[in-house]
């Protein structure tokens, strides 16, 4: 396994900030970490680089102990924090020399060439930092990361701030450059994780609550549905659940139902809002989205 988390649990006084999270992960595989805010996403990564100690637990990143070697755990881990933290006035070149001088690069020249032309850096690497795009920014963060050709790489929320194209530019470029590595990388957009990832390790309140490939969770999504209805005035939910009806949100007068049979449901709905007098005004179905999946695991109304 290239990444091995047991156990693992992190105080902050007396918040409890990660508790005793575990997943593993092996070459080739993008894993996505997906959580609301302080589900203790960044905490986990932080611990895994080796930036933090965790309170209870430990970890392994190829077969090293995170903990005990630290620095040699870290000569396998390419890291782009939260933030992307970058020397604005430092030219993109001076600053990969740097940061290949950190990993005592043998041949840093080189390196520094192959790696901006791997991350698109060509047209940009005559420019300060501080001058560059947002995109080019985290172009630039990614290129620091791989700079030591690391066997795991953790991004934390790599594409924050980006606009549409530039997403879609940093995704494939993340694709193209963790075809030979361990990926984790936390995000807060679904799509992302559809789009990008391997497998979704979902957290809340620092509990990892999921652990599943995307193409399970694809299957789930096919397999459940929603049944939506809509009437003229607020309902008490009690009728639905004393009838056997499996609620799970509302919004304004449109009641939210999961279901596996959405024929059925829609007609169980019909005929209890005909016996009770109900005003149903709309009844249609919707196909179940990994977002809807987060929202019910993570108990965020939609
Ligand atoms: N240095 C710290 N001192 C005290 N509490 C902290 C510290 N760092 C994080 N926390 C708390 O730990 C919890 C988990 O935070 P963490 O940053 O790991 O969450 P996250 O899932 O990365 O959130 P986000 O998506 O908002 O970045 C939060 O409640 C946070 O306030």
């Amino acid at each position: 396994m290239s990444i091995e988390i047991n156990k693992l649990t992190k105080i902050y006084g007396n918040q409890i900030a990660v508790d005793s999270i575990s997943f593993s992960a092996q070459k080739g595989e993008i894993i996505g970490l997906l959580g609301p805010n302080g589900a203790g996403k960044s905490t986990t990564m932080k611990i895994l680089t080796g930036f933090l100690s965790p309170t209870h637990g430990e970890t392994h990143v190829c077969g090293i102990n995170v903990q005990e070697e630290t620095i040699k755990a870290q000569q396998k881990i390419g890291y782009l924090p939260e933030n992307n933290p970058l020397h604005y006035e430092m030219y993109v070149k001076e600053y990969l020399n740097f940061a290949a001088n950190l990993y005592n690069i043998k041949k840093p020249k080189e390196r520094i060439a192959e790696i901006i032309d791997l991350c698109g850096l060509t047209p940009e690497c005559h420019k300060k930092i501080g001058q560059l795009s947002k995109g080019y920014k985290q172009r630039v963060g990614l290129a620091q990361a791989l700079i030591h050709n690391p066997e795991v790489l953790i991004l934390d929320e790599p594409t924050t701030g980006l606009d549409p194209n530039q997403l879609v530019d940093i995704r494939s470029l993340i694709k193209k450059i963790s075809q030979d590595k361990t990926v984790i990388l936390s995000t807060h957009i679904m799509q992302e994780v559809e789009a990008i990832c391997s497998r979704v390790v979902i957290f809340n309140k620092g509990k990892l609550i999921t652990d599943k490939p995307i193409a399970e969770i694809q299957t789930d999504m096919n397999n459940a549905n929603y049944v939506y209805a809509e009437f003229s005035e607020s309902i008490n939910t009690d009728i639905f659940i004393e009838n056997g009806l499996s609620f799970q949100s509302q919004e304004a007068n449109t009641y939210r139902f999961s279901t596996n049979n959405e024929t059925e449901t829609r007609k169980a709905i019909f005929n209890l809002a005909t016996k009770n007098n109900l005003p149903l005004i709309g009844l249609w179905k919707e196909k179940n989205k990994l977002e809807d999946i987060f929202h019910d695991l993570t108990g965020k109304k939609q």
